[in-house]
């Protein structure tokens, strides 16, 4: 997994290594399910072994329908691992569940005190910008999950970001990170431009988790394995153009694409 240097960082959906073993700052581990019962018993895992937090979607088959159900759902996995902060994972295109992040973040300490922030995987940047506003207290985290808009969110106030293209696109993100904070406004629109325009590329060909896969593995060489059912695996086809776009936008912070790194997708 690659571990680019500031706020960002690669999606961890679970792990096996003993987490001393890491070698990453911090590792907040997803503990969200469709049973109550199922994601406590994870959040009571990560607290086990040693993760830095927990973080939770919204349940998707029997869904909340308000903002209270919602917070109650919540409110019941954190108390599952009291001592680990708890982020709200919102991605309302995957779940369905379009509660708006800003309503449920008002007063939610009261209810969930390990309430630490909300990984924030929506466009909706009125909602997002309502989040940051209403901090006054500067007490949460926003980490920001469209990494074609992450420019944006930065404007509107992120405080970092975890996405699946940092695993390859990192070098690039950073670049525009720097230029953020020095105020270089233009060099950082034309970085993330570019960043955009791989997207945009491979959005248009069917992006998701199995093409992440195969993109990770041809960048870095370590076969990152098939998706699982329903999930199907990238075409060769997605992977030979993906890999030539790659390369004409000079974005990789690997030196080469080895050829045997396609043929381990
Ligand atoms: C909907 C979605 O998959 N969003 C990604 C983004 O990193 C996304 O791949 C990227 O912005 C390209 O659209 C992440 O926010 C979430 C994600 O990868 C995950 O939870 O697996």
């Amino acid at each position: 997994m690659a571990s680019p240097k500031k706020k960002l960082q690669g999606l961890v959906a679970a792990t096996i290594t003993p987490m001393t073993e890491h070698g990453l700052d911090q590792i907040v581990i997803h503990v969200g399910a469709l049973s109550l019962k199922e994601s406590q018993e994870l959040a009571q895992h990560a607290a086990k072994i040693g993760a830095d937090g927990i973080a939770v979607i919204a349940p998707f088959f029997l869904k909340p329908w308000n903002k209270d159900n919602l917070i109650n759902f919540l409110k019941e996995v954190a108390a599952a691992a009291p001592a680990l902060p708890f982020y709200y994972y919102h991605i309302p295109a995957l779940t369905g569940v379009k509660i708006r992040a800003e309503e449920l973040l008002d007063g939610i300490q009261d209810k969930i005190p390990t309430f630490q922030g909300l990984k924030f995987s929506d466009t909706d940047l009125l909602d997002f910008g309502q989040c940051v506003d209403q901090n006054h207290q500067r007490q949460f985290a926003f980490l920001f999950g469209v990494d074609e808009q992450l420019l944006s969110a930065l404007v509107m106030g992120a405080t970092g970001a975890v996405g699946s293209t940092y695993n390859y696109l990192g070098r690039k993100t950073n670049q525009m990170l720097e230029a953020f904070e020095r105020k270089d406004f233009s060099s950082a629109l034309n970085h993330q431009f570019c960043i955009q325009r791989f997207i945009n590329f491979v959005v248009k060909l069917g992006f998701g988790v199995s093409q992440t896969k195969a993109i990770m593995t041809l960048v870095s060489g370590i076969p990152m394995g098939p998706p699982r059912l329903p999930l199907q695996k990238a075409s060769r086809e997605f992977t030979d153009n993906a890999k030539a776009k790659l390369k004409s936008l000079d974005v990789l912070s690997f030196t080469d694409l080895k050829d045997g790194n396609l043929e381990a997708c």
